[in-house]
C-alpha cells in the first residue's frame, strides 16, 4: 500500500474510529477511500455574510447601458399605463412568492396598471468570493434589472410614482441578503433631503413575532418613506397608501398579507381605475394555481441524473443560488454515550474552492430528506419513487408559463431525488398550500373549515361566511400549533393527490438550506469550516416524532451505506445493526436487534463474526442485554449459560463494534 493510501485509510478509520488492519490491497484502499469520498461529497454549502453586512460593500461597475433603459423607451412602452413597480427582499422565496403573486393581482384587476417585480439583488452586499458569481449573473442583465449602482437606484426611485415593497426581516434585525445593500444605502441617505415626492408606496414586512425586532425592516424602511411624504410639506400626490403590513410566520403569515391587501385595494382603485369605474365593484380576483409543465422521460433512453450536479456549479465561485458542494472531512458526536441528547460536530473540507471565511460568518447546509420521508410522501403522492421527470417553467413553444413560478430544479431526476432535495415536506404547509391540497381531495365536503377559501365560503352560504369567519383561527390551531407537517396534513386527506406539476410548484415548499453559525477561526482552519449542530427530535402536539431535516441527515448521511460498502469488500462479515443514530438510542438499537434476533442467533450457532454499528460506546451495554434476551429466546438456554455464552462471544470481539 501506498503511503498516501495508508494515510488516506488511517484517516478513514479514524474518522470512523474503526480498524482495517495492515493487510489490506491497495485497490482496496482505493474503494474505501474513494467511497467515503463521494458519500461525504453529498453536501453543499453555501457562505453568507452574517455580521456587519454595510462594512465592506463593494459595488460592481457596469456599463451604464447595460443596467438604464431610455427614459423614452420606458413611457413608450408603458403605452399610457401606470406603472407599478413590487421590490421584494427575500432569503428563502416567501417575500418573492408574496410580491409576484401581488403582481398577478394587480395585473387582473387593473387593466391601466403596469406592473414590474424587482429583486433586491443587485443592491446586495458582494463577498468577495462572491464577486465572480455576480459577474456572471450580471453578463445577463435584462429588461427587469433595476439598478446596478446607488446613484442609478436614487435617479430610478424618483421617477417611481408607484411602489409596493415586500421585505422580510433576518437575524438580529437585519435586511435579507438581497436587500442589504439597498437597506444600507437607503437608510444611510440622510443627505437627500426630499426626494421621493411622488411617491405612493406600501410595505408588506414579513418576519416573525418570536424575534427581538419583529418586522424591522419594514417597519425601518416604512417609517422613512413616511418622513419623505411628511418632508415634502405640500402635497403633490406621494403617500403611505397603507399603513405597514406587519406579516407574522408564527401565525398565518398569508392571512396578514391578505389583510393588507384589502386595505390595499380600495387605495389602488383611486389610482389605478378610470373615474367611471372607481366606484364599480371590483370583479373578484380568483389566482391561477401555478403549475409546472411536467415531461415524463423513459429512463431506457434518458440517463438518471447525477442528482448533485447542479449543486456544483461548475464556476469558481458561489452564492446561495450556486451553492458548492463539498466534502465533510469529520463527524463527531459531541454528547457522552449516557446522554440521550445529539450534538454533531461536522467539518466541511473547502480546500480548492477559493471560498474564504471570516469569524462571525454562516453556513448553509442544503440536507435532503430521509428516505422515510421521501417512501411516506412518494405513497401520498401514489407515485412510483423511480418516476423520471423533469418541470418546465414554459410552454413547449417557449412562452412563460407564468411569472409566479419558482424556476424549475434541474431534471430530468427521479421523483425520489425530487422529493429528498427540493420538497419541504415536514414544516407546516402555508394556507395556500392546503387550500390547493383541498382542491385534490375527492372528499371536498369533508374537508375542516380551514380548507375552505373566505370567498368561497361567502358564495355558498353567508351562515357558513359568518362561522367560517368566526373560526378563522383554526388554521393556526390545527395546523400551527400542532405543528402539522405538509405530510400530515396529506395524510389526513388521502384522496388528495395534487398532479406533480402543481405539487412542485405550489404544495411543496422549495426545501431551503439550514444556517449554521461557524464555530471555527479561519486562522486555525482556513481550509475547515466547523459548525455544530444539535439534533432536533422530539414528538409534536400530534404524536408526530419530529426529526429536523438538516440535524437528523447531518448525523445519519454517512453511514449505512458506507458500512453496506464495507461489508461488500469483505471489510465487516456481517452488519445486523448499523444504526444507532434515531430516537432514544437504547430503545432503537434493541428494537432492531430484536428485528433480527433470527439471523443473530444463526451467526452465533455457526461461529459467525457480526457487528452491530453505532455511535456510543454506552451502546455496548444496552446491546449486551438485548443479546442476552435473544441467545436466552432463541438458543433455548438457561440464564447461567446464556451469560457465559454472551461474555465469550464478547471476549472474542466477535459481536460489538462500535463505528464512533
Ligand atoms: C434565522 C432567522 C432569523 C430571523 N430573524 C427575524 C427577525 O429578527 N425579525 C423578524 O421579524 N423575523 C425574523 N425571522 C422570520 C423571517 O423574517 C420570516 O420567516 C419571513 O417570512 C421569511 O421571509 P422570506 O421567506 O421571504 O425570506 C427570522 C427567520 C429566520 C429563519
Amino acid at each position: 500500500m501506498s503511503s498516501g493510501g495508508a494515510n488516506l485509510v488511517r484517516f478513514v478509520e479514524s474518522v470512523l474510529g474503526i480498524s482495517f488492519g495492515d493487510s489490506l490491497s491497495d485497490s482496496v484502499v482505493v474503494i474505501i477511500t474513494t467511497s467515503f469520498a463521494a458519500l461525504v461529497g453529498l453536501l453543499v454549502l453555501v457562505l453568507k455574510r452574517s455580521s456587519d453586512r454595510s462594512k465592506d460593500i463593494k459595488p460592481l461597475v457596469v456599463p451604464k447601458s447595460l443596467s438604464i433603459k431610455d427614459e423614452e423607451d420606458e413611457s413608450e412602452a408603458l403605452g399610457g399605463k401606470t406603472k407599478v413597480t413590487i421590490f421584494y427582499g427575500t432569503q428563502t422565496g416567501t417575500a418573492e412568492g408574496f410580491a409576484k403573486a401581488l403582481a398577478e393581482e394587480v395585473k387582473a384587476r387593473y387593466e391601466k396598471a403596469a406592473v414590474k417585480v424587482f429583486d433586491l439583488h443587485y443592491m446586495r452586499e458582494l463577498a468577495s468570493f462572491e464577486i465572480i458569481a455576480y459577474v456572471c449573473v450580471l453578463c445577463g442583465l435584462n429588461q427587469d434589472d433595476y439598478a446596478m449602482e446607488d446613484d442609478q437606484y436614487e435617479e430610478k426611485l424618483k421617477k417611481e410614482t408607484l411602489a409596493l415593497f415586500m421585505v422580510a426581516t433576518y437575524g438580529d434585525g437585519e435586511p435579507t441578503d438581497n436587500a442589504a445593500r439597498f437597506y444600507k444605502w437607503f437608510t444611510e441617505g440622510n443627505e437627500r433631503g426630499i426626494w421621493l415626492q411622488q411617491l405612493s408606496y406600501g410595505v408588506f414586512g414579513l418576519g416573525n413575532r418570536q424575534y427581538e425586532h419583529f418586522n424591522k425592516i419594514a417597519k425601518v424602511l416604512d417609517d422613512l418613506l413616511c418622513e419623505q411624504e411628511f418632508s415634502s410639506l405640500i402635497d403633490i400626490g406621494g403617500k403611505r397608501l397603507v399603513p405597514v403590513g406587519l406579516g407574522d410566520d408564527d401565525q398565518c403569515i398569508e392571512d396578514d398579507f391578505s389583510a393588507w391587501k384589502e386595505l390595499l385595494w380600495p387605495e389602488l382603485d383611486q389610482l389605478l381605475r378610470d373615474e367611471d369605474d372607481v366606484n364599480a365593484p371590483s370583479t373578484p380576483y380568483t389566482a391561477a394555481i401555478p403549475e409546472y409543465r411536467l415531461v415524463i422521460h423513459d429512463p431506457s433512453i434518458i440517463s438518471v441524473e447525477d442528482k448533485f450536479s447542479n449543486l456544483a456549479n461548475g464556476n469558481v465561485s458561489f452564492d446561495i443560488h450556486h451553492p458548492c458542494r463539498v466534502n465533510v472531512a469529520v463527524q463527531k458526536e459531541l454528547h457522552k454515550a449516557e446522554s440521550d441528547r445529539s450534538c454533531i460536530h461536522l467539518e466541511f473540507d473547502i480546500t480548492g474552492t477559493r471560498i474564504t471565511y471570516e469569524t462571525g460568518d454562516h453556513l448553509g447546509v442544503y440536507a435532503e430528506n430521509s428516505d422515510e420521508t421521501v417512501e411516506e410522501a412518494g405513497k401520498l403522492l401514489d407515485k412510483p419513487l423511480d418516476l423520471l421527470f423533469s418541470i418546465h417553467a414554459d410552454n413547449e413553444d417557449g412562452t412563460a408559463i407564468g411569472s409566479s413560478l419558482p424556476p424549475p430544479f434541474p431534471g430530468p431526476c427521479t421523483l425520489h431525488t425530487a422529493l429528498a432535495c427540493y420538497a419541504d415536506l415536514l414544516s407546516p404547509p402555508k394556507k395556500i398550500y392546503l387550500l390547493l391540497v383541498g382542491n385534490y381531495a375527492v372528499r371536498l365536503l369533508c374537508l375542516p373549515w380551514l380548507l375552505m377559501p373566505v370567498n368561497l365560503a361567502r358564495q355558498i352560504d353567508s351562515s357558513f361566511y359568518h362561522h367560517r369567519k368566526e373560526r378563522s383561527n383554526e388554521y393556526s390551531h390545527w395546523v400551527m400549533a400542532s405543528q402539522r407537517s405538509l405530510l400530515e396534513v396529506m395524510a389526513e386527506f388521502p384522496s388528495s393527490k395534487p398532479p406533480l406539476g402543481i405539487f412542485f410548484a405550489a404544495v411543496a415548499p422549495r426545501l431551503q438550506p439550514r444556517y449554521y453559525s461557524i464555530s471555527s477561526s479561519p486562522r486555525y482552519t482556513p481550509n475547515r469550516v466547523h459548525v455544530t449542530c444539535a439534533l432536533v427530535y422530539g414528538p409534536t402536539p400530534t404524536g408526530r416524532i419530529h426529526k429536523g431535516v438538516c440535524s437528523t441527515w447531518m448525523k445519519d448521511f454517512i453511514y449505512e451505506d458506507e458500512l453496506n460498502n464495507f461489508v461488500e469488500q469483505g471489510v465487516i462479515s456481517e452488519l445486523i445493526v448499523a444504526f444507532s443514530r434515531e430516537g432514544p438510542q437504547k430503545e432503537y438499537v434493541q428494537h432492531k436487534m430484536v428485528d433480527r434476533a433470527a439471523e443473530i442467533w444463526t451467526i452465533i450457532s455457526q461461529g459467525g463474526y457480526f457487528y452491530v454499528c453505532g455511535d456510543a460506546k454506552g451502546m455496548a451495554r444496552d446491546v449486551h442485554r438485548t443479546l442476552h434476551t435473544i441467545v436466552q429466546e432463541q438458543g433455548g438456554l438457561d440464564s447461567s449459560k446464556t451469560e457465559s455464552m454472551v461474555k465469550k462471544l464478547q471476549m472474542e470481539g466477535r459481536y460489538l463494534r462500535d463505528v464512533w
